[in-house]
């Protein structure tokens, strides 16, 4: 027994073959350095032309080397983890923390109601007990449709919980288990369920596409009478409404067992206050929670990450509550995974290589970043308490908060309410210090990152059952808005008072250091990839040489370095579980967000710290229309509507088009001496050539598709005269 007392909760295992990977690179970097030393040592001399160009490329390869260095530390040490859940229960089944549970949702017109609701059931069902558990729904645009599905949902619930309890169902989302359950031993309480749910479901949808809730319900439900001062989502007063609590005796599902509280929440909102987007919302949760029911846990997830693994939340306790190493670690992060991910993962939505390797990687050097779902956390810390070996003492203190049985239910409703209004962050530390930070298009990252320089860590757990499943972007523009608003994020930390690069110097290891700074820097590598990928094609086009020549000594250092690279990388994808056309249409995606999202990102960061832009929080798309779904499915690339991001990508790719035939064309009909182009510019027909095997969705879509996905009419004119006269322009310089 007394053994069993101090096994540890978690164990801890190491990579293989890392040696391996180590004297790799060092061959790859000596690759690297010979490249600058050849750059530096062939610069041409004045009389000479392309001297500009070289120097350039001898940046843009300078750039590329060093951040190129970034991407080791994720790689030095990769850590595996596996919790004991049997002896937490064994240990603490009794006493296990009460957990709140925050779902946010923003929009009931792209995040549909019936989507929420099911990721609210499903975490409601955890395999926990229902008396610690808290879920609360945030809704940014306070829309009574929202409402009116959880207050189906937790009517709903009284049947579903102990139909999960029973029949041990998981996943706990209805949607989803209803889809992957074929065959059962419970017939018929399945069919009686999924009536039940199918009749809920389309109730919802009745009253999502009339756009109003059904009369008898509005009036007989009083939660409904706080819409009478709505205005609109940008102003309102804060609604909210406990729909289930332990002290109400309705709140018992058919079994008689008490459930979990539920709660919807609409925070105050003003057109004249800035509401600072999910981390907000996230701020007003943490609050009124801390009213309501104080769970010592917070789990976050986003309204369409639904819970895949009902025994995740004891395992993320397992960290927690280790004896020896829990107190340090302030979160534990799983990874995001998507249902609606298609076989070559056409837009790159799985980050398959940041979730298999780089969360691995830098959970060995003080844990992975703070993703913004399916993260738990300690509330204490989350509020910005400082970690100090007070904590253990200071914890009990923290418990009672809580305790608010004495108070009726509409008192402590109201009470709660004043946590929620937008008034009440004015003059506090709220957004700053204390609870998810304000000022960043990357909440979560930037939140993560200040809660490691206090000296705490946190812990990646990757579990074999998918911990949470949600929704990936499913068209390039989608892609395009959400890595923009990504590396922009990034790029604020970079510049931020909590910049890993600097702020963080002495507060967390060198490694993680680096492995911020690589994520943090996306947006600025943008610059060397545009040019790369106009310069060399350019100068194609006019015959001017800017690598060696393929007979030359030279030539092989270049070739060691792109070919040994892009092998790890797609060996990397493999391991990860990726296809080698998913390599390919990841290579794809790398590209056209290196050069589109990225240089918007820059530019947009530069233009907001000037004060030029507002902050905005373009919320992705989780459903589509019946088309665009088919082409998903198919995997074919859907453009949509004209943006500048797509002019500039198709602008880039007909730029490589037009260069590559053109060099052909001059050699041909122009220049003797046959294909004389393959040694003397070998590199730079390589570059153009892949660029445009890797654009031919691209041209399709410019060309030679009819269907709505196509790239617009417009796109196609601008960009083609954009490569044109870029083309054009250049010959002409002397
Ligand atoms: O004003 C807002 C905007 C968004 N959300 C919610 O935030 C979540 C994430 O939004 P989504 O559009 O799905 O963005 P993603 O890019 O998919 O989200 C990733 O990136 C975000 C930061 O950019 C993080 O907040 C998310 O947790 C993370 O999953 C969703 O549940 C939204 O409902 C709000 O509650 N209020
Ligand atoms: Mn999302």
């Amino acid at each position: 027994m007394a053994e069993v007392e101090h096994s540890p909760l978690f164990e801890t295992k190491r990579a293989k073959g890392r040696v391996f990977y180590k004297v790799f690179s060092l061959s790859l970097f000596v690759g690297i350095c010979f490249i600058w030393v050849f750059r530096v040592s062939h610069i041409p001399r004045e009389s000479e032309v392309g001297k500009w160009g070289w120097i350039g490329l001898f940046f843009a390869e300078l750039c590329f080397g060093l951040y190129w260095l970034l991407r080791h530390p994720f790689r030095w040490n990769l850590l595996f983890r596996e919790p004991f859940r049997q002896r937490l229960s064994q240990r603490y089944e009794k006493v296990l923390p009460k957990v709140d549970i925050f779902v946010c949702t923003a929009d009931p017109g792209i995040e549909p109601p019936v989507m929420v609701i099911n990721t609210v059931l499903s975490v409601m069902a955890y395999e926990y007990p229902p008396d610690k558990l808290s879920v609360y729904l945030s809704d940014d645009a306070g829309s009574d449709i929202t409402f009116y599905a959880l207050l189906e949902a937790s009517i709903f619930a009284k049947q579903w919980l102990p139909f999960c309890r029973k029949f041990k169902v998981d996943p706990t989302s209805p949607a989803a288990y209803f889809k992957t359950i074929h065959s059962s031993t419970h017939a018929k309480e399945l069919i009686t369920i999924k009536k039940l749910y199918q009749d809920m479901e389309s109730r919802i949808e009745n009253a999502a596409k009339m756009g109003r809730v059904p009369e008898e319900v509005h009036t007989e439900h009083k939660g409904f009478s706080q819409w009478d001062s709505y205005s609109s989502r940008r102003d309102h007063d804060t609604i909210l409404q406990i729909l289930l609590h332990e002290t109400d005796s309705s709140a018992k599902d058919v079994d008689g067992k008490v459930m979990p509280v539920l709660v919807y929440l609409a925070r105050e909102k003003r057109p004249q206050v800035a509401h600072n987007f999910k981390a907000g919302a996230m701020n007003s949760l943490i609050r009124v929670s801390s009213m309501i029911s104080n769970g010592e846990i917070i789990l976050n997830v986003d309204c369409d990450m639904y819970s895949n693994n009902s025994q995740s939340l004891r395992d993320a306790l397992c960290f927690l509550m280790d004896e020896d190493k829990g107190h340090e670690i302030a979160y534990v992060q799983t990874p995001q995974c998507f249902e609606n991910i298609t076989k070559n993962d056409l837009y790159g939505g799985a980050l398959r290589v940041v979730y298999e390797v780089e969360f691995h990687g830098m959970d060995s050097l003080g844990g992975p970043l703070y993703a913004g779902t399916g993260c738990f956390h300690r509330r204490e810390i989350l509020c910005g308490r400082k970690f100090s070996d007070q904590y253990e003492k200071d914890r009990n203190e923290y418990k009672n908060i809580g305790d608010m049985t004495e108070v009726s239910l509409h008192e402590l409703e109201e009470e709660s309410k004043a946590l929620a209004s937008c008034t009440f962050e004015i003059n506090t530390l709220w957004g700053k210090e204390v609870g998810l930070l304000y000022g960043c298009s990357l909440e979560d990252v930037m939140t993560g990152v200040s809660i490691k320089c206090r000296g705490l860590k946190s812990v990646f757990y990757n579990p074999q059952r998918r911990a949470f499943l949600g929704v990936a972007p499913n068209t390039l523009p989608q892609t395009l808005v959400q890595h923009k608003r990504w590396s922009e994020g990034c790029f604020q930390i970079l510049l931020s008072k909590h910049s890993p690069a600097w702020h963080a110097y002495g507060l967390i290891s060198p490694g993680l250091q680096m492995a911020y700074c690589y994520y943090n820097l996306w947006a600025f590598i943008c610059w060397p990839t545009l040019y790369y990928c106009v310069i060399p094609p350019l100068y194609l086009l006019k015959g001017i040489p800017l690598f060696p020549q393929m007979s030359s000594p030279w030539f092989i250092p270049f070739a060691y370095v792109i070919l040994g690279d892009s092998s790890y990388c797609m060996m990397e994808f493999l391991w990860s579980k990726g296809t080698v056309k998913g390599w390919w249409n990841e290579l794809r995606i790398w590209l056209y967000k290196r050069t589109s999202s990225y240089l918007f990102a820059f530019v947009d960061t530069i233009l907001k710290s000037f004060g030029f832009s507002e902050s905005t929080f373009v919320v992705s798309a989780k459903v589509a229309e019946e088309e665009v779904s088919q082409r998903y499915e198919k995997e074919i690339m859907e453009f949509g509507s004209s943006s500048p991001m797509l002019t500039v990508l198709a602008t880039l790719a007909l730029l490589n088009l037009f260069c590559l035939l053109g060099s052909f064309l001059k050699q041909v009909f122009i220049s003797e001496g046959g294909l004389r182009i393959f040694d003397a510019m070998a590199l730079q027909v390589i570059i153009s050539g892949v660029l445009v095997l890797i654009n031919v969705p691209v041209y399709q879509g410019l060309f030679l598709r009819k269907d709505e996905g196509r790239l617009p009419i417009s796109v196609a004119a601008k960009s083609t005269a954009l490569a044109l006269s870029a083309c054009a322009l250049f010959i002409s310089l002397s």
